[in-house]
């Protein structure tokens, strides 16, 4: 099991009289090393593998048999290692997951043991887990379905729970719910280790979830409950039916929600076009395009705007083209909110008509598509933002992860808007520099990714002991986000704080989404808390947080 032996968590920091008392001498080699030396060793270790999976191995060993080490260096060195046990590196994990394994990190659930998830739950090895991240694999990043292969995302995504919420290792849950898989490839794979089988129908899926979901709050009645890469249909679906009875969230719809407000805010005000102007086109009308959309329009609302006018602001596009009432399909039920009325029985099939006919401000991409921001599109969302007047500038967003399934690289972005462009990306896109005469100009990307909220999110309701998880602790999470950016990041025209300072921003998400729980209600701790947080501020508060967070120390 995923038990490394815990004694061994000081690497070779271990003093000479813990050595003696813990009988380690000889052991472990004579030297005693700092954290900052183990790091050093690590570091190289990792730089001199050639593949982005052969570090993962790495950094996957290193975090069974020092887990301190492990979130130490992950901490300290947050751009260089997150891409490695996030994405884009975990889509590759998971595609290989059935070669890769060597033993288990999660717990997997398949529906034949549907009788026996209690005891599967209490088999876990580590006590009263806090956050719990369940996938059944149907949609993993934008590779599709990928069965029990897509566990590579709880376990990616719990990992940064530790790493920039500061939630203990050994409280953290990943859970894969096999239920089958449309994924011929896995299917016909001697080493795939889930069921053979094709995925049950979608109300076998809902009774055996709604088994899980029962199940889990009976075990652990104080975890929080994360949905992740759930496709569409039943990502909403879920959502609707638990969200009112358990604490749990979904975070492609609510926590991608959140992270692109936050960029959104940040990308009005540099853009130089009056939020009122802003007129937004979706492509992609998923689980996160929809969550995203709706998360803007409550946004609208919050500022003034009627829902109907708020809505007006979205443009929402897929594989059929502009979603409208009347386009002649059975459009899905979470796509008809955003369908378009005022199309006067045209539709618009191609994005480069959409944008023609809408002459949209900000371009959003949720498609799992590489490439769909073509070159002509990016100029002409860049002609319909200059035609509104001069220092205009476009917002792009291409969001969908892995880099693989990009609509467009930063580089594309830069050059097909003569570096005009803000742009926020799912993973990670490197800077980029251009040179002008006799000076270079450098260009700094955005990672718009629910990494900035959801570890937050889960910490506060946590904290909090919230029983549910509101609306208002999602939207605040955003704002919070939104205002966490420092002095050197808003002169550097970001949107988002620096992926280093991802440990800070999830303090300040955690604390409001822990004020946002107790201001509905949903906050279990006791009254004289909050009233000294009241009486004290928002220091006190950041302390008592500071306090309960895993902070290795070697
Ligand atoms: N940056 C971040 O933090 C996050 C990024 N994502 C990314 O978002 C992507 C989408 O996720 P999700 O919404 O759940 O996925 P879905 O598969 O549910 O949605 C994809 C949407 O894109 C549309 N689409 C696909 N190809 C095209 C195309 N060529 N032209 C127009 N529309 C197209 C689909 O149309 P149709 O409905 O007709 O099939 C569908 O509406 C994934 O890559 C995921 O990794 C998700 C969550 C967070
Ligand atoms: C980031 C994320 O949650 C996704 O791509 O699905
Ligand atoms: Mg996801």
């Amino acid at each position: 099991m995923a038990t490394a032996d815990l004694s061994y968590r000081q690497g070779l920091s271990f003093t000479p009289e813990q050595r003696i008392s813990k009988n380690l001498t000889g052991l472990i080699p004579h030297v005693m090393e700092d954290s900052k030396k183990q790091c050093e060793r690590a570091l190289k270790m990792i730089r001199t593998r050639q593949t982005g999976i052969d570090k993962y191995l790495y950094l996957s060993t290193l975090k069974r048999e020092n887990v301190d080490l492990f979130y130490r260096l992950l901490i300290d060195h947050a751009k260089e290692l997150m891409p490695l046990v996030y994405t884009p590196t975990i889509g590759d994990v998971c595609l290989q997951y059935s070669t890769l394994y060597t033993r288990p990190e999660a717990l997997y659930i398949s529906i034949k043991q549907r009788k026996s998830i209690r005891t599967i739950l209490r088999n876990w090895p580590y006590a009263n887990p806090e956050i719990c991240v369940v996938t059944d694999g149907s949609r993993i990043l934008g590779l599709g379905d990928l069965g029990v292969n897509g566990v590579g995302i709880p376990i990616g995504k719990l990992a940064l729970y530790t790493a920039a919420a500061g939630i203990r290792p050994e409280k953290t849950l990943p859970i894969v719910l096999d239920c089958g898989t449309a994924n011929e490839t896995n299917l016909k794979d001697p080493l795939y280790l889930g069921l053979r089988a094709k995925r049950v129908p979608v109300p076998e899926q809902q009774a055996f979830m709604d088994e899980f979901m029962e199940a889990a709050a009976d075990v652990y009645p104080d975890m929080v409950v994360q949905f992740e890469d759930f496709e569409s249909e039943k990502a909403f679906n879920y959502l609707d039916r638990y969200r009112n009875k358990y604490k749990c969230f979904n975070d492609d719809i609510q926590g991608t929600g959140a992270v692109v407000l936050a960029g959104y805010i940040g990308a009005v005000n540099l853009s130089g076009v009056p939020i009122e102007e802003q007129r937004l086109v979706f492509m992609g009308a998923g689980s996160a395009g929809v969550g995203v959309a709706k998360q803007l329009v409550e946004y609208y609302t919050k500022r003034g705007l009627s829902e109907q006018a708020a809505k007006d602001k979205f443009w929402l596009v897929d594989t059929k083209g502009l979603v409208t009432k009347d386009r002649g399909d059975k459009l899905a039920d979470h796509k008809k909110y955003f369908a378009r009325t005022d199309n006067n029985g045209h539709q618009f099939r191609t994005l480069e008509e959409v944008i023609e006919y809408v002459k949209p401000t900000a371009l959003v991409g949720l498609t799992a598509t590489f490439g769909v921001f073509t070159e002509s599109v990016v100029r002409a969302l860049k002609a319909s933002v200059d035609a509104g007047g001069l220092g205009r500038r476009p917002i792009l967003f291409p969001l969908s992860n892995p880099l693989s399934k990009a609509e467009c690289t930063f580089e594309q972005a830069v050059t097909w808007t003569d570096g005009t462009v803000i742009f926020a990306s799912g993973s990670p896109f490197s800077q980029f520099t251009v040179k002008v005469s006799d000076h270079a100009v450098t260009y700094y990307p955005n990672q718009g990714n629910n990494v900035y909220v959801f570890p937050g999110i889960g910490l506060g309701a946590i904290l909090a002991k919230a029983s549910r998880v509101t609306d208002n602790m999602i939207y605040t999470s955003a704002a919070a986000l939104a205002g966490s950016l420092n002095a050197d990041e808003i002169h550097k025209g970001l949107i988002y704080p620096r992926i280093e300072r991802v440990r800070d921003a999830s303090i300040i998400v955690a604390r409001e989404v822990m004020k946002a729980a107790r201001r509905d209600g949903v906050s279990q701790l006791a009254e004289e808390q909050w009233l000294e947080w009241e009486e004290w501020g928002d220091l006190a508060l950041d302390k008592y947080i500071k306090a309960r967070i895993y902070d290795p120390q070697l």
